[in-house]
């Protein structure tokens, strides 16, 4: 494809969907919430081996919902989390492609299902189902793998240098950029050393799709690691191979100032994908209502996140198609508006 062309797609994109896309919502608590057990290292992964069929549903219920972009089920697949499963290098690399597989699948159901209601003048959502989708290729960050808490930590030790985090991921992102997804989505980035890995990987490999550096915070200043989010967005804004920059998995009352501060180092689309607001209590292994700010009205803030400078917008962990339902309509009758 060629770096221009790279840089270039997502942006292209959005010009043909009106400016602005919506991103999917949570997958892996919404394969929780349809029973799904992912208390695995592999989390939500697993369903790749048991219940494949699952995540295809979850994947149309976004598109049904008014997603434009779906993320795979590769967060936490990783060639290292099968191997410790005595998964092959060949099965796991296999899984890697399925994620994806599965995703482009209900793409094509979907508009299978147009097509059909099409043909037999069945209206089934007007302008919503004629939409381009694009599926991006998950990859979650080293310390989604080592499942310790280290990704909403961003505190990896001294023993894991920039060589430790390049040689970890590469095999399954060269992967990744062969399966046919249209874009690679790097998700919950909890460090600057992470970015500069993935930036540097994806020069190296010379990766020819391209990709969105999503960060996860816990504040409006800095990454989760503590690293401020200018310089993480920075290292976003120099990779040409890089074509959005954003956060991820971060409550909704933080995103805002997020925004303004990214906007402040690169004129690269900015892609939000918020989590629910709740906090995950990893000794309880549960979701709990954070104290302090509500962010129960999680779509009342989509307007002015998009008026911030926010042109990808869409849900993260806890958030479910209605969230994306809520998303899609806000974002859609505020553009009519401006037309
Ligand atoms: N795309 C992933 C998911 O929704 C992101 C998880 S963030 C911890 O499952
Ligand atoms: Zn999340």
């Amino acid at each position: 494809m060629g770096i221009a062309s790279v840089g270039c797609s997502i942006s292209d994109f959005l010009d043909k969907s009106g400016g602005y896309a919506v991103v999917d919502g949570g997958l892996a608590t919404e394969l929780e919430r349809h029973g799904a057990d992912l208390n695995d290292p592999l989390w939500s992964a697993k369903c790749l081996i048991s219940s494949p069929q699952l995540i295809t549903k979850v994947h149309l219920d976004y598109l049904d919902a008014g997603a434009s972009i779906l993320i795979s089920a590769s967060y936490q697949a990783t060639l290292q989390g099968f191997e410790a499963k005595g998964i092959s290098r060949g099965q796991g690399e296999a899984l890697l492609r399925r994620s994806v597989e599965v995703a482009c699948e209900a793409r094509d159901i979907y508009n299978r299902r147009y097509r059909e209601c099409a043909r037999d003048g069945v209206a089934n959502g007007g302008d919503l189902a004629t939409r381009p989708i694009l599926v991006a290729a998950s990859v979650g960050s080293y310390g989604a793998y080592l499942a310790d808490g280290s990704e909403y930590s961003g505190n990896y030790g001294e023993s894991v240098t920039l060589e430790t985090l390049k040689d970890f991921h590469r095999r399954r992102v060269q992967v990744l950029a062969e399966s046919g997804a249209d874009l690679i989505a790097f998700e919950t980035i909890p460090n600057k050393l992470e970015a500069t890995a993935y930036a540097e990987l994806l020069e190296e490999e010379d990766i020819n799709i391209p990709a969105w550096f999503s960060f996860a915070s816990n504040d409006v200043v800095n990454v989760v690691g503590g690293d401020s989010i200018l310089d993480c967005a920075s290292v976003a804004d120099s990779c040409d191979y890089v074509a959005a920059v954003g956060i991820n998995c971060t409550p909704p009352r933080y995103i805002h100032g997020l925004i303004v501060s990214i906007g402040k180092v690169t004129s690269k689309p900015i892609v939000i994908y918020p989590n629910s607001g709740e906090a995950y209590d990893g000794l309880r292994k549960e979701w709990v209502k954070s104290t302090g700010i509500e962010d129960e009205d999680f779509v009342s803030y989509v307007g002015k996140w998009h008026d911030a400078g926010a042109s990808l917008i869409g849900g993260c962990c806890r958030t479910t198609p209605n969230t994306i339902r809520a998303i899609s309509a806000t974002l859609s009758t505020k553009s009519s508006r401006s037309l």
